[in-house]
């Protein structure tokens, strides 16, 4: 049977609420925009599979609500996040100086390892704009993520963004994504070996029948 998928990597989207991280993700995995806002309750997630380097990643990307009154919920699945996409909406500057403390929360309840990438979303509503992407660059550079400016609306940057994040964390795990697609190998190559002396014995069996 063919493979279904090779890894699994867990992504988890921050940001207050309104920034538009479920539209984002919906448009990366439905390919669907929808104009309404209807505030996530707690968590939420979707999969998408993703080809990176021929590894088939199967990518469970989880929906936090922004407002505050559901962080202590949410925080419960920062320590199980391998990648991690902050979002603020470039037509609101609170939203931008608030990334400062969904930042400062994942240091303190995200694995060392995770990695992290910052998005302005709603770049397709220019007009709007409170946010440049010089003060975006320069927040990402001062923590080290690379930045993307996105819009679910028009779908622009958003599947480049989630592929590099996915991209990052596969890289920070090489060595467990090797060791697991070496002992993935064995097995497959073990598992065609024993079918492969199963249908010997099969023909061995079929001509005795027949000279029988
Ligand atoms: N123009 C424009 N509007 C967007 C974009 N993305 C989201 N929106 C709008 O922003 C509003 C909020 O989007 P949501 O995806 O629900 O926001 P959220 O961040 O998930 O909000 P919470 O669930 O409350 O945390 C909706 O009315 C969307 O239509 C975008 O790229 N461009």
């Amino acid at each position: 049977m063919a493979k279904q998928y090779d890894i699994l990597c867990r992504l988890l989207m921050l940001g207050d609420s309104g920034v538009g991280k479920t539209c984002m993700l919906r448009r990366f995995t439905e390919s669907e925009f929808d104009p309404s806002h209807i505030s996530t309750i707690g968590v939420d997630f979707k999969m998408k599979t993703l080809e990176i380097d021929g590894v088939k990643v199967r990518v469970q990307i989880w929906d936090t609500a922004g407002q505050e009154r559901y962080q202590t919920i949410t925080k419960q699945y920062y320590r199980r996040a391998q990648g991690i996409v902050f979002v603020y909406d470039i037509t609101s500057e609170p939203s931008f100086q608030h990334i400062a403390k969904w930042a400062s929360d994942v240091d303190e309840y995200a694995p060392d390892k995770v990695q992290r990438i910052l998005i302005g979303n709603k770049s397709d509503e220019e007009l709007m704009r409170q946010v440049t992407k010089d003060q975006g660059n320069k927040l990402a550079e001062s923590f080290g993520m690379e930045f993307f400016e996105t819009s679910a609306s028009t779908s622009s940057n958003i599947s480049e963004s989630f592929t590099r994040l996915t991209e990052l964390v596969l890289q920070a795990h090489k060595r467990d994504v090797d060791n697991l697609l070496g002992a993935l190998d064995d097995y497959l190559e073990k598992a065609a070996l024993e079918d492969e002396k199963g249908s010997r014995y099969a023909d061995d069996n079929t001509h005795k029948a027949c000279a029988c």
